[in-house]
């Protein structure tokens, strides 16, 4: 089994590639982000020292779970914050995804286990995947994409294009570049040369 870690800024197309990645056989897929909501639900480790951490922040439902845009704008505008976030989630996640990929390789059924992951660099993902993949889209055309798809403001794709880190730095860590400037057609014959060049390696 081979173990692939995808990433890229906001709005690069990492969900539109694992759509396709899901579709073949012997594939599996795994978004950091889904794991990390499900690991901060009430009543979790995660969310109890959230809880403690962001007392004071205007950010909670009255159920008591998080009003995700107002989490967002604390977030994405005070690294400290974001920092405090990651530090508590993201030890979590990891270790929810280092114990599938574990128990994949152990089952030997699967070709390739795919990780999809905003913070794949900076969290350290290269010790525990076999390979680091960057969807690589230029800023304007992701701008483009997020404020006609979710209705972002420029301020926030901005406010999240700071963030996150520079193009250079994702292309010393990866070693496979998706351009994704065009179509999605066109990732897509990427992706599959790409697949192709590792299991001929
Ligand atoms: C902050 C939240 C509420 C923002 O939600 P929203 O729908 O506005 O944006 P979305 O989830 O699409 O994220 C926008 C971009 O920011 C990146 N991002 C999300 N969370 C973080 C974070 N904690 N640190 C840095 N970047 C992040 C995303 O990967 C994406 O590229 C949401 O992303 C969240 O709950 N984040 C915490 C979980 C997490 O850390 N996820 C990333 C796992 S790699
Ligand atoms: N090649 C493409 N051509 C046109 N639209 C695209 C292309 N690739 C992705 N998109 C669209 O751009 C938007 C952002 O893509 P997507 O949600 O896949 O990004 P992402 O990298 O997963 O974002 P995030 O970092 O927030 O998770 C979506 O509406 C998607 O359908």
């Amino acid at each position: 089994m081979k173990f692939i870690g995808i990433t890229g800024g906001v709005g690069a197309g990492k969900s539109e590639i694992l759509h396709y990645l899901e579709t073949k056989d012997g594939v599996k897929v795994m978004l950091a982000d889904e794991i990390a909501h499900e690991l901060m639900l009430p009543g979790t480790e995660c969310y109890q020292k959230l809880k403690d951490m962001f007392s004071d922040e205007d950010i909670w439902n009255e159920d008591g779970s998080f009003d995700r845009k107002k989490l967002a704008t604390v977030i994405f505008s005070d690294e400290k914050k974001r920092d405090a976030l990651n530090g508590i989630v993201h030890p979590a996640v990891k270790k929810y995804i280092r114990t599938v990929a574990d128990t994949e390789r152990e089952n030997g059924v699967l070709k390739i286990l795919v990780l999809e992951a905003a913070l794949l660099i900076e969290e350290h993902y290269d010790e525990i995947c076999d390979e680091l993949w960057y969807i690589y889209t230029r800023e304007d055309i992701r701008k483009e994409r997020l404020m006609r798809s979710r209705g972002y403001s420029p301020e926030k794709v901005q406010q999240i294009f700071d963030s996150q880190l520079q193009e250079a730095v994702y292309r010393k860590y990866c070693k496979v570049v998706i351009d994704n400037n065009g179509t999605v057609e066109d990732a897509i014959r990427q992706i599959d040369l790409a697949i192709t060049n590792m299991e001929n390696e």
